[in-house]
């Protein structure tokens, strides 16, 4: 059963561009399909390309048809949501011309949304654009793409020009993370469960692995990304948010101020890295030529326009610390990497071995139990442990088996949403929980800027992997000088 959201004006700025055309239209569209826009909501694309809504129209379609999987094509859907939509021409970087909007939005009957899915830069001018015709007003509400700034202090710019217009609780900082079903099914795991949240501490668990492998290079967004790096486009905000998700204490209700408050204690709790511990504590990589499956791949400085001599990072390993009573002396090993063998995106709880091994005759050493939690692809969790092998045998033989629980199969007749649909309804809810503070987004980047202050001090070029591989063999080192492996190298 399902309710509809409250009428909105859903204005899109950047509608022609990639991530308006690739996810956000493709999630509205599933969004009324599922029965769940309030029949007087309207879509209001805004481009600086001349077009009729005709024309807008026949876009929309396209675009639907092209990125909704056949099977979710319905044309009763897709007639009602043309019925919802309106297009807008305006160049967002004319301040005089935002006078446009007032013919369309009426923020007296529905609830206006800006949904800014442009380059951060036209951030500051949409908002003077909106603030200069009334539309900024409660119970307006702003949606901010990532990446909010390049460092803490340009966040703290772009935030503080924010703020000057809109209170915080109209603010909703995209991490589209925090949309993806596993990912919020770590606070049903952690929280509704006794096994887990009674083992969930230094007591119980040895260490912890968050990984993000992604088989894609840079994608033709070469100018973005040599600018970035791994480390701030993928670990200042994804990366960060996993962590703060497995490590915040309880929050005492399933709200945005307790969850915030909660994920906040966890990033100020992160001990920092500096020149002093870098370099046993990070490793930075960069591909080169190699093959992902069978398909020959270039690297990086060899990928279409690139720049001689980037030393940009598109792997990064850490060995993170909270510094806090419940993860003491557990460390957190992140990973993340472009042109890595697979697709995978998972979480890795290692639990401490027991005390005393009354198997040893037969299993020297007793393998750790595991929760693996694996957010994608092959969404689901497992849980491995030992069990006897049946047998007559007079010496007990043990074998690591798994319990595992797919989503695909456990939920056959529910379908996984994409993230971007259950942000976009939370958006239109006005539920704040699945979105970023301010105060998230500043303190993850004054520890992302440590590091790479330290590394610009140590002014080491990212070690070279090969295209398809698990990154530099320094990403092996940084957690075997602990003792411990990756999960893959098991
Ligand atoms: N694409 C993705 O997967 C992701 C994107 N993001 C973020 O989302 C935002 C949009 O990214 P993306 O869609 O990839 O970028 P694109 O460049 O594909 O799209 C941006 C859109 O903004 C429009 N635009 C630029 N300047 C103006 C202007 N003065 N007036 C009106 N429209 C303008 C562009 O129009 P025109 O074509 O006329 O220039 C374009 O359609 C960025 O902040 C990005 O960092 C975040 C995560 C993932
Ligand atoms: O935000 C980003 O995320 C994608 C990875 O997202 P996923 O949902 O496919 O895991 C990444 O490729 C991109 O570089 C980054 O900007």
């Amino acid at each position: 059963m399902t309710t509809t959201t409250q009428s909105c004006d859903f204005v899109l700025f950047g509608v022609l561009g990639d991530l308006a055309q690739r996810k956000l239209l493709p999630a509205i569209y599933q969004l009324e399909r599922t029965g769940l826009l309030a029949s007087d909501t309207q879509i209001i694309g805004v481009a600086r390309e001349a077009m009729e809504l005709e024309s807008f129209k026949e876009n929309v379609e396209q675009t639907i048809r092209k990125y909704v999987d056949s099977s979710e094509y319905c044309n009763d859907t897709m007639q009602r949501l043309l019925g919802k939509l309106h297009y807008c021409l305006l160049d967002l970087a004319d301040i005089e011309a935002y006078r446009t909007l007032t013919q369309v939005v009426d923020n007296k009957k529905r609830t206006p949304v800006f949904y800014f899915a442009t380059p951060p830069k036209l951030f500051p001018v949409i908002c003077d654009g909106l603030a200069s015709v009334d539309l900024t007003a409660q119970p307006a509400r702003v949606v901010l793409e990532k990446p909010l700034g390049h460092d803490l202090e340009s966040s703290r710019q772009i935030n503080k020009h924010i703020a000057h217009h809109f209170d915080e609780s109209q603010v909703y900082r995209i991490d589209h993370y925090l949309g993806k079903e596993t990912v919020l099914n770590l606070l049903a795991l952690r929280f509704a469960n006794a096994i887990f949240s009674s083992n969930w501490d230094h007591t119980s668990i040895d260490h912890i692995q968050i990984t993000a492998a992604e088989q894609v290079g840079v994608e033709g967004r070469w100018s973005y990304y040599d600018d970035a790096g791994q480390l701030r486009d993928m670990v200042q905000n994804h990366l960060l948010q996993v962590l703060s998700l497995i490590a915040m204490e309880p929050p005492s209700r399933l709200d945005a101020e307790n969850i915030r408050e909660e994920k906040l204690k966890v990033l100020k709790s992160l001990r920092p890295i500096t020149a002093s511990n870098v370099q046993t504590e990070t490793v930075r990589g960069q591909y080169s030529d190699g093959f992902v499956g069978e398909k020959k791949v270039p690297g990086y400085l060899n990928e279409e326009g690139a720049r001689d001599n980037s030393r940009t990072e598109t792997f990064v390993a850490i060995k993170a610390h909270i510094d806090n009573w419940r993860w003491a002396g557990v460390p957190f090993y992140l990973r993340t990497g472009k042109r890595m063998p697979e697709k995978r995106t998972e979480i890795v709880i290692v639990f401490r071995a027991q005390p005393h091994n009354i198997f040893r005759e037969s299993l020297p050493d007793l393998p750790a139990n595991k929760l693996v939690i694996r957010l994608q692809p092959d969404e689901g969790v497992e849980i491995q442990m030992l069990n006897k092998v049946p047998g007559l045998g007079k010496t007990m033989r043990l074998n690591t088996t798994t319990l595992d629980l797919s989503f695909d199969e456990t939920f056959s007749n529910n379908r996984i949403a994409d993230a971007y649909e259950r942000l976009l309804l939370e958006v239109m809810e006005g539920n704040q929980s699945l979105f970023v503070h301010r105060n998230e987004v500043e303190h993850a980047w004054q520890w992302i800027d440590s590091i790479i202050a330290a590394w610009e001090l140590t002014n080491e070029a990212p070690k070279p992997y090969k295209a398809g591989s698990w990154g530099p063999t320094a990403a092996i080192s940084l957690i075997a000088q602990d003792g411990r492996t990756w999960d893959d190298e098991l």
